[in-house]
Formats: C-alpha cells, structure tokens, sequence
C-alpha cells in the first residue's frame, strides 16, 4: 500500500499557501492511498537532474512535487507550487541518501554548479579557507559527500555559508555551520548521535532513507493524521525533533536522567515529548511537573496539541500523566492526611520570628532568621543543635561562631515550636510533610516523574519527588538550564538523593532565536561561574542558532519619561511591520514598571496588558522579567535596564550583610534579564534611561 510522508519545511510552506488551495492539498492527499492504488496519476519531468521527481495536480494552477521510489511505496510530499515553478523546482533538484545518518537529504544542483566557478574565484584573493582544518577524513565520516565537500573547501567565510543554506542538503548544511561555529568533529558526531546508522547505507534505497529520516519526514499514518499535522503548521516541534533531543526522549536510563542546554534549545519539547512516550509504555503514571502554575498550565495546553495529533488514543493516553507543579502535589499529599492547612503568609510568617526574637531577646533580624531556616535547616534537613554546628552554610556569607549558632538554632527550634503548637504551616512545611508521607508509602503515587525548570525547584521540592517516585529505570527525568536559575538558591541533585551519575545529555541548537540575539544575550552571562547541579560547573558554550536576523537594538534614553517614548515607537514601528500585538512583548524588572508601560502604550493607541492578568489575542503583552519565563515573543523590549533598576536594589543582599548572598542575588538578577532577552525570536530592544546597567557592561564594551 503506498504511503505519504511530509517534508518538515514543506508544512511551513504549507501554510503560506491561498486557502482555496491548501483545501484542495487535503482533498488530494487525502486519498492518496487509495489514488495511488487506482492508477493516480504522477507525472513524470522531463531533463530532470533526479528522473525520481513527479508532480502531481492540485488544481488547474498548483502542482504538487513528489519523490516517488523506485522501489518501495513511500511518496514524499516536497513542494506545492505554481505549474512553472513546481517543475522548475523539480528539474534542479537532486535526491539523496546521507552515508552518516542514512536520512533523505535533497540539494539544489543547478545552483550549486552555477556558484561554484563565482566561489573559487573569490577564494583565490583570500588566503584562509573556512573548513581549512577539518580533514576530508573526518567530513566524510561526517556524510559530508565529494560535491558538498568541493563546494565547502572553496567557502572562505560563514556568511557564505549560510547563503548556502537552501542549495546544501541540510543535514551537511547542518553538520558545516557546526564546525563552522567552532565545534570539532567529534562533537559533530556526538550532537548527530542516535541518528548516526551503523554499517553501509544503501544509497539506491529511498524508501529506508525516508524511514529514517524522523527530524525531517513525517510518515503520514492516514487522512486524520495527515489533517492535524496540516492544521497546526507551525508546530513542527511536535512532530519532528532533532536527533539529539530524539534521543534522550527515547533512550531508557538506569535511573535519573538529566537533560540541560541553553535558551529555547528544546527542553521544554524534549519533556513534553518524554512524558508522553513514557505514558505510552504503559508501566504506570507519568507525572509532569514544574515550578509554577502558569508553567504547569502551559506544559498541560501543550501536551494536549502533541498528544492530540500523534496519538490514536489521546484522552487514554493523557489520563497517565498528571500535570502539577510541585507545591500543588505537595498539597493535595499534605491534605490527604491533615485536611487544609492553616498557611503562614509573609507578614504573618515575619510577625511570628519577631515574636520569637522578642521571646529570646537575641539580636537577630527575623529576616536573617527566615532564610537561614530556608537555606541551611530545610534545605539540609537539620534536625537538632549538633548538626547545625556542623552544617554547611554555603552560600551564607559570613560565619557564625558557635555561640551564635547556639542562639539562631535556640530561635529555630522555638520558632518550629510554634508552628506545631499553633498549627500553622508554610508552604516549606507543607512539602516537607509531604515528601514524608510519600516517603513512608511502599505503593508510589507515579512510575515515571518529569520536571521541567528543575533550576528553579528548591531542595525540599526535590526530596518530594524524590519520594513520590520509586527507584528503577526511568525513574526522574530532569530538564533544565542553570542559567536561567530566578528563583530558588542552587540544589546539589546528590544531596538529595538524586544521583543522575553521567545520565546527562546537553542540548545546543536554539529553536527559538537568532543568532545575533541569542549570541548578545550569552554575552550577559558569559564567564560567570554557573553550577551544573551536579558538583560542577555548567557552560553555555556551544549553544547556537541557525537562524539569522537583525542585531539587538540598544537604546540609552535620558529620562524614563523619554524612555517609554522610545518604547511607543519601538512598538509601533513593529505594529506597523504586521507584527501582531499578542506576536509582542514587554519585559520589565518592577510591577510598577510594567504597570508604566502599559499605560504608556495605551496613551500611544496600542493595546497592551499586564501578563498578571493573563495573555490575551490582540493586545501586547507587558510582564515582570519572571513573568517571561517559559514564554515567546516574536518581538520583545525590554525596558528599564539601568544601573538604577537592574539588579532591583531591594533584591540584592548588601555585601558587607553577607558576601555569599549578595554574589547569588546578583547572579540571580543577571539571570532574570538573560532569561527576559533570549524570549525574543526575531527581534530584541534593550533601554535604559540614565546610566546602563552593569550587567550590560560586557556587551555595550563589544
Ligand atoms: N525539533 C524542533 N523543531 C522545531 N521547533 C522546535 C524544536 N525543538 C524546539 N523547537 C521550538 O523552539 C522553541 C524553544 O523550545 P523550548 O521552549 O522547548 O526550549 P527550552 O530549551 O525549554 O527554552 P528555555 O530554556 O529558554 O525556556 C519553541 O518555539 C519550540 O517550539
């Protein structure tokens, strides 16, 4: 029986088509294989460079192009397009099979012979060439092939390059701008991983290649498949991923697995996608979890798209995995047992330590009490006076001497006293009792626990689900980025009781942003030393993308006043393009910065919302710098970057109060404005009025 199958940049095209005719695409490849079985009629091309090209009719202008095999009974759909164009297309291009991954792979023949003589020429006046150390031996193991291989050694810079991005097959393509930004061969190989075949590969065989070809052929399992995956175009996440995040979702780990990578690398895909295929093994629930409720309400929204289009079964298969953020588990463990709990808020949490301070008439500030509770007593579990003395403090500035000690944990203790005899709770409490519970049950409530923004979650969090889940294979699977970390203090996985032992695989293609914006906003974090959760150090190095686009638009403003004028006609110049208002956002530091700057719009005709509010069709959508966490705007400002406002001085620990907080402070909010900048796809406005902020300091220098 034949079968269709979509290229991945044939679903983008898709979209751009007229209605009328991506109606008639449907109707046609609808039938396909009952068509195809009926004598459906392709059509053969004349002086074809690859005589395997066929066109097939749409309507009385459109023509579809397809591959057809010489054998076997896949028909990959490539090009719909105008008659002319579709066999012009189809005359120049060449199919073939790549000799590393064994993947389909077309390239643009004509005009790969056409600039060649025009390259050489160039090179001749240019003494270094770009792929001047990558040996021919090491391209070839690569599945760089002898005409892509001619045409790369005569390139004698990236921009040419990546003028080359449509002419090359794009796995070569790909493998190129890899050495080109400065990978070696071996992590090449390493990043094309699963999807590197061993043994021969048979280059006659397009039937296999299309098989095993996943990040870029959708093999079309009927009409309601082929209509989901035509409905929602853009989402190509959904279905085709890159052999390296193909991997660690399909791999099986020996226990906690972890997955990390820069900015819109796929992280949140990659978690998606594996909850989904652990559901689909069936040995128990998934749970997907995450920080916030916001996150959590967006990872439900969009496992509900993947599982909708890719499975036959969705609601069976969505009713295995809960999606929660952790403190809501934590509750609903915590009133399993207990019922409500009575919760401290901040003001009443503060009035309770003053209360024990007044009690014991020390001299500590409740809240250097609060913290050192959270981040040393929580945090490690300290149960009595003598662990505390020895416990490490790190990250608490400045040490305390045993007499100290003995008063602070006199004041805990009396502090924790309170709490039960009063029966109030904190959200720490409340989890910290949960991962008790859970912790004493043989019966787990999930098989398979996934975490998404696992940088932010704090040590209690994490011996929660640590306990909601029981040791075995595929136990935790963990995504995130430590240089996103906004809000938790950092949390060594091994202490508690997390051991991801090697399990850790890094993902670096970005998805989401240009190069020039997402290289400017590395520049923000770029040698700031970054732990990896694991006892060691994380690096962003690497992290790429292929996309190209403008550079950062830097705006110094004197006034805030002037400032916000800059960003009305930031906003409207975008507006004005055909960006959207819900394709822009506005990321500010403050609630009192956002809350400007929609007003400011607004009085510039624009509508705009705060994010507290929710996002909304046809409005702009302005939130706080953690607002955009796990968000995207295809055009973004931020405002508000001065020395002033960033760091937020009321966030920052003074440094003489305790070293060690005000260094985490300031990473923190050096985090929060790379985080706010790498949500820009396309285009990215940076302003501050006054003096810049010292954060921006490394890359104004550039
Ligand atoms: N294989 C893929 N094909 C197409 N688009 C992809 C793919 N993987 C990710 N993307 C897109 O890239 C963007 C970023 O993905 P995602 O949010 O998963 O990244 P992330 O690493 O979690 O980002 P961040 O850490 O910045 O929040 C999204 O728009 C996503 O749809």
């Amino acid at each position: 029986m034949p079968q269709l199958a979509i290229a991945k940049e044939f679903l983008t095209e898709f979209a751009a088509l007229e209605k009328p005719v991506r109606e008639r695409v449907i109707q046609v490849f609808a039938k396909f294989e009952q068509a195809t079985h009926t004598g459906l009629h392709l059509e053969k091309i004349n002086n074809a460079r690859d005589g395997r090209f066929r066109t097939i009719r749409i309507d009385q202008f459109y023509r579809g192009v397809l591959l057809a095999p010489e054998s076997g009974d896949t028909y990959l759909l490539l090009k719909v397009l105008p008659h002319d164009d579709a066999y012009h297309w189809a005359k120049t291009r060449r199919a073939t099979v790549n000799r590393a991954t064994g993947g389909i792979e077309l390239r643009d023949v004509a005009a790969l012979d056409a600039s060649l003589p025009h390259l050489e020429r160039l090179a001749q006046n240019v003494p270094t060439r770009l792929f001047e150390d990558v040996s021919d031996a090491d391209l070839r193991r690569l599945g760089v092939d002898e005409q892509t291989m001619v045409f790369a050694q005569t390139l004698t810079d990236v921009f040419q390059l990546e003028a080359a991005r449509g002419l090359l097959p794009a796995i070569q393509w790909e493998v190129l701008y890899g050495l080109a930004a400065g990978l070696t061969p071996e992590q090449v190989w390493e990043e094309m991983g699963a999807a590197i075949v061993e043994g021969e590969v048979d280059p006659e065989d397009l039937d296999a290649a299309v098989r095993r070809s996943p990040d870029r052929v959708l093999l079309v399992e009927g009409p309601e498949e082929l209509t989901a995956a035509l409905e929602t175009p853009f989402d190509l996440w959904r279905i085709y991923l890159h052999p390296a995040q193909r991997a660690v979702v399909e791999a099986s780990y020996g226990g906690p697995a972890r997955v990390s990578g820069g900015p819109g690398t796929g992280k949140t895909v990659v978690a998606l996608h594996r909850a989904r295929e652990l559901a689909e093994r069936e040995e128990g629930e998934v749970l997907l979890t995450t920080f916030t409720s916001t996150l959590a309400a967006a990872l439900e929204a969009q496992l509900r798209l993947l599982v909708e289009s890719q499975s036959a079964y969705p609601e069976e298969l969505l009713g295995r995995i809960r999606v929660e953020h952790v403190d809501r588990l934590a509750h609903r463990v915590f009133r399993e047992v207990h019922g409500q709990p009575d919760l401290l808020d901040q003001g009443r949490e503060r009035r309770l330590w003053q209360e024990v301070v007044d009690a014991l008439g020390v001299d500590l500030s409740p809240s250097f009490l609060a913290a050192e509770w959270r981040q040393v007593v929580l945090a490690r579990r300290v149960e009595n006076a003598q662990a505390y003395l020895e416990a490490k403090r790190t990250g608490r500035g400045r040490g305390l001497n045993a007499a100290r000690k003995a008063q602070v944990w006199q004041a805990v203790h009396s502090f924790r006293n309170l709490l039960t005899e009063r029966g109030l709770w904190t959200h720490e409490t409340v989890g910290e009792e949960a991962a008790r519970i859970l912790a004493g049950r043989t019966e787990k409530p999930f098989r398979h626990v996934v975490v998404d923004e696992a940088q932010d979650l704090h040590a209690g969090q994490w011996r929660l689900l640590r306990a909601a889940v029981a040791e075995d294979r595929d136990d935790l699977f963990i995504a995130g980025d430590t240089h996103q970390r906004v809000y938790g203090p950092k949390v060594s996985l091994a202490e508690v009781g997390v051991n991801i032992l090697g399990r850790s695989s890094k993902l670096r293609i970005n998805y989401r942003t240009t190069a020039q914006i997402l290289g400017w906003s590395l520049g923000l974090v770029l040698g700031e030393p970054v732990d990896d959760m694991d006892g060691g150090l994380d690096s962003i190095a690497g992290c790429r993308s292929e996309i190209r686009g403008e550079e950062p638009a830097l705006h110094g403003a004197a006034t805030w006043e002037a400032e916000l004028g800059h960003l009305k006609e930031t906003v409207s110049s975008w507006v004005e393009a055909g960006v959207l208002p819900e394709e822009i956002g506005v990321a500010a530091r403050s609630n009192h910065t956002v809350d400007q700057a929609v007003l400011a719009l607004e009085e510039a005709g624009l509508s705009a919302r705060s994010l507290a509010r929710g996002q909304v069709p046809d409005a702009v959508s302005v939130g706080t710098m953690h607002r955009m966490k796990g968000l995207e705007f295809r055009c973004l400002a931020v405002v508000g970057a001065g020395g002033g406002q960033l760091p937020a001085p009321r966030s920052v620990t003074p440094e003489q109060e305790d070293p060690g907080a005000h260094a985490r402070d300031l990473l923190r909010e050096r985090s929060l404005l790379f985080v706010a900048c790498t949500r820009a796809r396309e285009q990215l406005s940076v302003s501050w009025h006054r003096a810049p902020s010292p954060f921006l300091e490394a890359v104004l220098d550039r």
